[in-house]
């Protein structure tokens, strides 16, 4: 893995290719070990994710969607094999979409979710990448993004927040799940093509996209080696 620093986020925007993401991504196995760059079932990855997700989403119950005769819809992007829909988000929603653009791994989807499918669980897939997508209004309470928002260059991720709160209900509520920097510059990873950003640079684009943050929190029980991953829960100012 070859890292890029730059003081200046439009630099190390320049260096995102979506063509060479997605070629990475059709590369790599189709499984939890893939999708989380070797961090699969046999390290503490995967379930100190899910507990953090819960346990984060749990604090923050009473402010969003509390009508209990609205159905709670959820959207996982960048859903690689369907893992967070399974593990998590199909515990805190009624019925979740996905967005994937990777075929391999939407193929994967379908195999790991059949069970929720069944139940009537699972709604729409999309097999596109994030900035092509189109937003339905007010169509969910929970929109949650992890670990791929590096793959889109600052202006296209202001453009995704936008369509955000188009497509966020009125007590809904937006997560991002994502790696941090150390410093307050973004970083350049060539391995798929995507950058890593500051929390400071975070910070600014929510704000800059008219989305308040309402809460934060750092995972915890994660190797050591790993970049510090924050979740931001946002609402529309
Ligand atoms: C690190 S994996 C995370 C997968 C999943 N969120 C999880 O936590 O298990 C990154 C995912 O982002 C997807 N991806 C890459 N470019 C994307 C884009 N432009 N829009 C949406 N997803 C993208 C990849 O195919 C891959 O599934």
């Amino acid at each position: 893995m070859t890292e890029h620093n730059g003081d200046d986020p439009k630099q190390v925007d320049s260096l995102i290719n979506y063509d060479d993401a997605l070629k990475y991504w059709n590369s790599v196995p189709a499984s939890v070990d893939g999708v989380l760059g070797g961090y699969g079932e046999t390290t503490s990855v995967p379930k100190a994710d899910v507990v953090g997700s819960m346990t984060f989403l749990r604090k923050l119950k009473s402010r969003f969607s509390n009508d209990p005769d609205k159905i709670k819809y959820g959207i996982d992007f960048g859903a690689g094999i369907g893992r967070v829909t399974r593990d998590f988000l199909h515990k805190v929603c009624d019925k979740v979409d996905l967005l994937e653009p990777v075929k391999p791994f939407v193929d994967q989807m379908r195999v790991e979710l059949q069970t929720l499918m069944e139940q009537g669980k699972i709604g729409d897939i999309y097999e596109i990448p994030m900035q092509d997508w189109k937003p339905e209004e007010s169509r969910y309470s929970l929109i949650w993004c992890q670990w791929c928002c590096g793959h889109l260059p600052d202006p296209a991720f202001l453009e995704w927040l936008n369509k955000c709160k188009t497509a966020i209900q009125k007590d809904g509520l937006l997560v991002i799940k994502e790696n941090n920097t150390t410093t307050d510059e973004d970083m350049f990873d060539d391995t798929d093509s995507s950058k890593t950003r500051s929390d400071t640079n975070f910070r600014r684009l929510f704000a800059e996209a008219g989305w308040k943050l309402i809460s934060v929190d750092r995972q915890k029980g994660v190797p050591r080696e790993l970049y510090p991953i924050r979740m931001y829960a946002l609402k529309p100012e």
